[in-house]
């Protein structure tokens, strides 16, 4: 029998993928897509793209609880609430939001909003599924990861795991969908086109996660971190320059990685440089690893789609994990 999905939050572009994804999932049905301000209006008159005919409601717990999962596609802050209603009542969650991501709740107090359910922290695991798939089986919440450390995660795991890392620069670029739909001063047209530029230099919200995430895989360091804005839509590249602790060559590199990823359906090993099209509206990570001679340094660079694995498609790989169906359903490469 399907399994029942609410996507809260659908009217934004994450909750609207999810939704798309839910609807064309084979075992998913999708029960309801609800939002505040578009209450009444069909999603695919928003989105003619995503071809989903379902009107937006607003959310009404009597009614919305009634389902075995949802995915939560709130702003920070607004999420948790109805994170802990939906636990409350037995539903399955995956919050896409950052509130259940950090363990610690006075960092995430300090970079983010005072929380409003730490108690739920340590019930969440963190739903990076090629690095933590076990702890993602029947998981009952499951925290979405940011798309920067989805990518940067992903890009650095092996050499982490392999306990050789001493440093790294991640220098991160992004389409504009990242900021969500609401356009600002800095997500304008007008100051995105033509142009690129770094933004929350020395204080991205993604740095304390990233440096949880990478200290859980074996390297506890305080990586550079820089995002720039591009003039693209969707899709994002980390380019990862990693200080070892010994000489790598690049056929012990290729190798590590391989090694890593030999099983892993949504991990494309290439030996070019990823570009963002080649993993656009996929779940996929496109990773190329380059020993540098000249200076030592392994360079690790990843693709994703920031909409895609970067949030939406990947909540969908984790609720996968949560009941029990192949991980790949409804994402496949
Ligand atoms: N965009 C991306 O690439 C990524 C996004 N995420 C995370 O996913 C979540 C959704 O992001 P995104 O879709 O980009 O954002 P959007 O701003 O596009 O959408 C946010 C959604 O939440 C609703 N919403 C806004 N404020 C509130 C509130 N206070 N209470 C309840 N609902 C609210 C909005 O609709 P309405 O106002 O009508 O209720 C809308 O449906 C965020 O937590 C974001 O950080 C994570 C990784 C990547
Ligand atoms: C272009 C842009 O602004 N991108 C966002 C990406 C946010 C994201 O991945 O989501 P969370 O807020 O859930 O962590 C940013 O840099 O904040």
């Amino acid at each position: 029998m399907a399994d029942s999905v609410l996507v809260a939050g659908a009217s934004g572009y994450a909750g609207a993928l999810a939704a798309r994804l839910i609807d064309r999932h084979p075992h998913f049905e999708l029960a309801a897509v609800t939002s505040r301000s578009d209450v009444g209006t069909r999603l695919d008159e928003l989105y003619p793209h995503h071809r989903v005919s379902k009107v937006l409601e607003e959310l009404d717990l009597d009614t919305h609880a009634d389902v075995d999962a949802a995915i939560v596609a709130y702003p920070h802050g607004a999420a948790a609430p109805l994170v802990a209603a939906l636990r409350e009542r037995g539903v399955k969650v995956v919050d896409l939001s950052a509130d259940f991501r950090l363990h610690d709740v006075a960092t995430y107090e300090q970079w983010y909003v005072p929380h409003a359910h730490p108690e739920l922290i340590n019930t969440a695991r963190y739903g990076l599924p090629e690095l933590h798939r076990e702890s993602l089986h029947g998981a009952d919440l499951v925290a979405g990861p940011g798309c920067f450390p989805t990518a940067a995660l992903l890009a650095l795991a092996p050499l982490a795991r392999a306990g050789v890392i001493t440093d790294a620069v991640i220098d991160a670029k992004t389409g504009v969908s990242g900021a969500g739909r609401a356009a600002t001063a800095k997500t304008h047209f007008v100051s995105v086109d033509e142009n690129v530029a770094a933004y929350g230099v020395g204080h991205h919200r993604h740095m304390p996660e990233i440096d949880q995430e990478l200290a859980r895989l074996g390297a506890e360091i305080t990586p550079v971190f820089t995002p720039h804005l591009l003039p693209l839509d969707q899709g994002e590249l980390v380019s990862c320059y990693v200080t070892t602790d010994r000489a790598i060559d690049q056929d012990s590199l290729a190798e590590l990685y391989a090694d890593a990823y030999a099983d892993e359906p949504f991990i494309e090993l290439v030996d070019r440089p990823p570009g963002v099209r080649d993993v656009r509206e996929t779940n996929l990570c496109r990773i190329q690893v380059h020993a540098d001679e000249r200076t030592g340094k392994a360079f690790v660079f990843a693709a994703i789609d920031n909409l895609w694995k970067g949030t939406a498609s990947q909540a969908v790989q984790s609720l996968n994990l949560m009941v029990g169906r192949p991980e790949v359903e409804g994402v496949e490469p």
